[in-house]
């Protein structure tokens, strides 16, 4: 049976993300964001992104949007994974390239999980994307996290080097959702 909604609130503590998710999303679905400090959980990215979404909608009393990122590196077996954040803030671009002075191996995948939960007590649902790329020294504006050291797939710029259409259109998050406004579509009855 299709769930029916009004309004769906994306919950995040990251104006960048949010940029990027309204652009995204544009019209197609009916969204207000609001900024929360979401904890930094442990575990598999879908139960973080999960255990989000549960956070959320409890704390906005109606049904939430939420996304954890990742960035893992194969040679790392998937670390630093959904604890880029705090590597990121501790060691910095420079750092991260560190980490794989040993590895021939550079390649990498941004992942992000997107969680959509209809109210507090209902199974929140996971929509995943993920972008294949290499991490390499920085090049670009530094002004989204690690956009400058991640060099995706078949480009010869980093995330940060790209106009932002690109990037949205190639990227994890913009993968992640597609299949949110697939879902969207079929799924939800939207309500005036
Ligand atoms: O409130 P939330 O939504 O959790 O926002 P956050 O900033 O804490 O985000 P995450 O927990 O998902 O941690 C992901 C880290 O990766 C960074 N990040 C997320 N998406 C990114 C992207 O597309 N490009 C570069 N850095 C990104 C982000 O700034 C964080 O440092
Ligand atoms: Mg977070």
């Amino acid at each position: 049976m299709a769930a029916s909604l009004k309004v769906v609130t994306f919950v995040t503590g990251n104006a960048k993300k949010l940029d990027e998710v309204r652009r995204i999303i544009g019209d197609t679905i009916p969204f207000q964001s609001v900024k929360l400090d979401l904890p930094e959980l442990q575990g598999e990215p879908e139960d973080i992104s999960k255990e989000k979404a549960r956070l959320a909608s409890r704390q906005i009393n109606g049904p939430v949007l939420v996304e954890d990122t990742c960035l893992c590196f194969n040679a790392l077996k998937g670390l630093p994974g959904p604890y880029i954040k705090w590597f990121l803030e501790k060691i910095g671009h420079e750092g991260l390239n560190n980490l794989l002075v040993a590895y021939e191996d550079k390649s990498a995948y941004a992942q992000c999980v997107f969680s959509l939960a209809l109210g507090p007590d209902s199974e929140p649902l996971t929509f995943v994307g993920r972008t294949e790329g290499k991490i390499v020294p920085p090049r670009g504006p530094p002004t989204f996290g690690w956009d400058p050291i991640f060099q995706p797939d078949g480009y010869t710029q980093t995330y940060a080097e790209m106009p932002k259409e690109e990037k949205n259109r190639i990227s994890h998050r913009g993968k992640a959702l597609d299949k949110v406004k697939a879902h969207f579509a079929t799924n939800i009855n939207l309500i005036d």
